[in-house]
């Protein structure tokens, strides 16, 4: 018998009996994204892919005895909620949660029209739902449903924003509006919470095949929540399935057919492209192509490159914390006369002024530099970037920017650094490097002389470094020995 356990997550929502949304939806999309779903049926809607045939609320004891059998499983893990087509559903909603031992995360997809026209949610419901926004972790609004949620015309970028912070103000936790039907290239959407704000970019699909989007993202977002993702990432997650899923929906007897959520996210061409104003960059970082970065010290002077690079170490970061001014400047321009003596790839962290200004390989920077980097003025020197990678939320933003190659740290724990960070291990670098195919990928974070072959046959293309190198008792000798247990692990492609 399995013991492992799944997280449960309810979906709170109508039925719709022809399985193109509503509730089926859901319940196949959690299933697939590894939880455990359970249904509470807010209402039976008979309806198929041409019209609504009828809308049935459950009634006031049908929920109640609902809710009763699911609260004796024990509280869910995360609460997706759809259509709510009576007060007395949405009373006892806010009851349940408010009466919940802990504060359960609630994705809300305020489905208040299908999309062939038809009202679901009831006027009287629309005008009570400010008592549910502040127990609302996440609500997902179209822009119709925006417009109608804030009483305001939306027709423009700004009026997104504007209207999304409108929510914010009314308690939402945070808000994503889905850019499906804006007359735009690209599937944009926002996102937009207290302590932070970006839009989501993805290529359109083609498809006639999209009836239960909303669904979908509302559940696999829900789900990500129950899975203990951050909110960033599981809007992220949840797009990414929304995604996976256009790119395997089917039609019903040649009608509209739905979206189809297969498994967890394995694939680069549905991580969307993550941008902190709405338009997405156009500048270019030159590619790695084939060339393999191998051993990557990172080290904090010149001196080490002329102890390093003798060994035949092709890549190497100068990592200077402790340096202002002129001493910093004169450091990078040694560092960089040394490298180009040795013919090596010489990234420096962080300063990516002087790298400009001294020419150097190229820059590595971390999410935090992003905020204030020039990546115009990087690319246009012509210098390769590397860019630091944790999560989710983070490869998608790597990826609007496409850089040289993308690091994943730390795979061990590390003194060298302090981070919020768990570990990644050699299980989940594998599964950053499977799913981002197209960029190189570094590990880096407490890899040492022992680890060293485990994370060379994940086939990385840059192995980095501080203290295995730098506090070596033999700097040189472990160098040398590391540059050769990579090349007896690494694939051989
Ligand atoms: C190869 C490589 N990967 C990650 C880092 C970390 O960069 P960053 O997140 O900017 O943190 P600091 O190094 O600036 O502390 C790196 N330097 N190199
Ligand atoms: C800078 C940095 N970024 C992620 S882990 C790390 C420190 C790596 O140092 P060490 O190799 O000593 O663990
Ligand atoms: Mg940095």
């Amino acid at each position: 018998m399995s013991r492992q356990t799944k997280p449960m997550v309810w979906s709170l929502a109508g039925l719709d009996n022809s399985g193109l949304a509503g509730q089926l939806a859901d319940v196949k999309t959690i299933q697939a994204l590894g939880a455990h779903a359970c249904s509470v049926t807010t209402a039976i809607t008979a309806q198929n892919s041409q019209r609504v045939v009828a809308i049935n609320p459950s009634t006031t004891e049908q929920l109640e005895s609902q809710l009763e059998a699911l609260r004796e499983l024990g509280e869910p893990n995360a609460i997706k909620v759809g259509l709510l087509p009576s007060i007395n559903c949405l009373e006892l909603l806010i009851d349940f949660l408010e009466q919940a031992e802990k504060s359960i995360p609630l994705v809300f997809d305020p489905v208040i029209e299908t999309s062939s026209g038809t009202q679901l949610m009831p006027d009287e419901v629309i005008e009570q739902l400010y008592k549910l926004l502040p127990l609302v972790t996440v609500i997902t609004p179209n822009i119709d449903e925006l417009a109608r949620l804030t009483g305001q015309d939306t027709k423009s970028i700004e009026d997104i924003e504007s209207q999304a912070k409108t929510l914010i103000d009314w308690g939402v936790g945070s808000v994503l509006v889905k850019g499906g039907h804006w007359p735009s290239e690209r599937a944009s959407d926002f996102f937009i919470n207290r302590n932070n704000k970006f839009w989501l970019h993805s290529d359109r699909k083609e498809t006639d095949n999209s009836r239960g989007t909303g669904c979908v993202l509302s559940s696999a977002i829900a789900t990500s929540l129950a899975l203990n993702y951050s909110i960033e990432d599981a809007v992220v997650i949840g797009k990414m399935a929304l995604n996976q899923g256009l790119r395997h929906s089917y039609p019903v007897r040649e009608q509209k057919g739905p979206l189809s959520v297969k498994s967890w996210p394995i694939d680069e061409q549905d991580m969307p492209q993550l941008t902190k104003q709405y338009s997405l960059s156009e500048y270019y970082f030159p590619s790695l192509e084939k060339q393999i970065l191998g051993l990557y010290p990172v080290v904090d002077s010149a001196e080490w490159l002329e102890r390093l690079l003798p060994l035949g170490i092709t890549t190497i970061q100068l990592r200077v914390k402790d340096l202002k001014g002129d001493s910093l400047e004169s450091e990078i321009q040694k560092a960089v006369a040394i490298s180009r003596q040795y013919n090596a790839r010489l990234f420096i962290n962080d300063h990516w002024q002087l790298a400009i200004k001294y020419q150097a390989y190229g820059v590595h920077l971390g999410q935090e530099d992003l905020d204030d980097a020039d990546l115009a003025a990087i690319s246009q020197a012509g210098l390769y970037l590397g860019v630091s990678t944790h999560c989710f939320y983070e490869v998608a933003r790597a990826h609007a920017i496409k850089p040289s190659y993308l690091a994943c740290g730390p795979v061990y724990h590390t003194d060298s650094k302090q981070m919020p960070w768990i570990p990644h291990g050699i299980e989940n670098l594998n599964y950053w490097k499977n799913l981002m195919q197209s960029y190189p990928w570094v590990a880096i974070g407490g890899i040492n002389t022992d680890r060293i072959a485990d994370v060379a046959s994940t086939g990385v293309s840059g192995i980095a470094m501080i203290s295995a190198i730098t506090k070596a008792h033999n700097p040189e000798q472990t160098a040398t020995n590391m540059m050769q247990l990579i090349e007896q692990h690494r694939p051989r492609v």
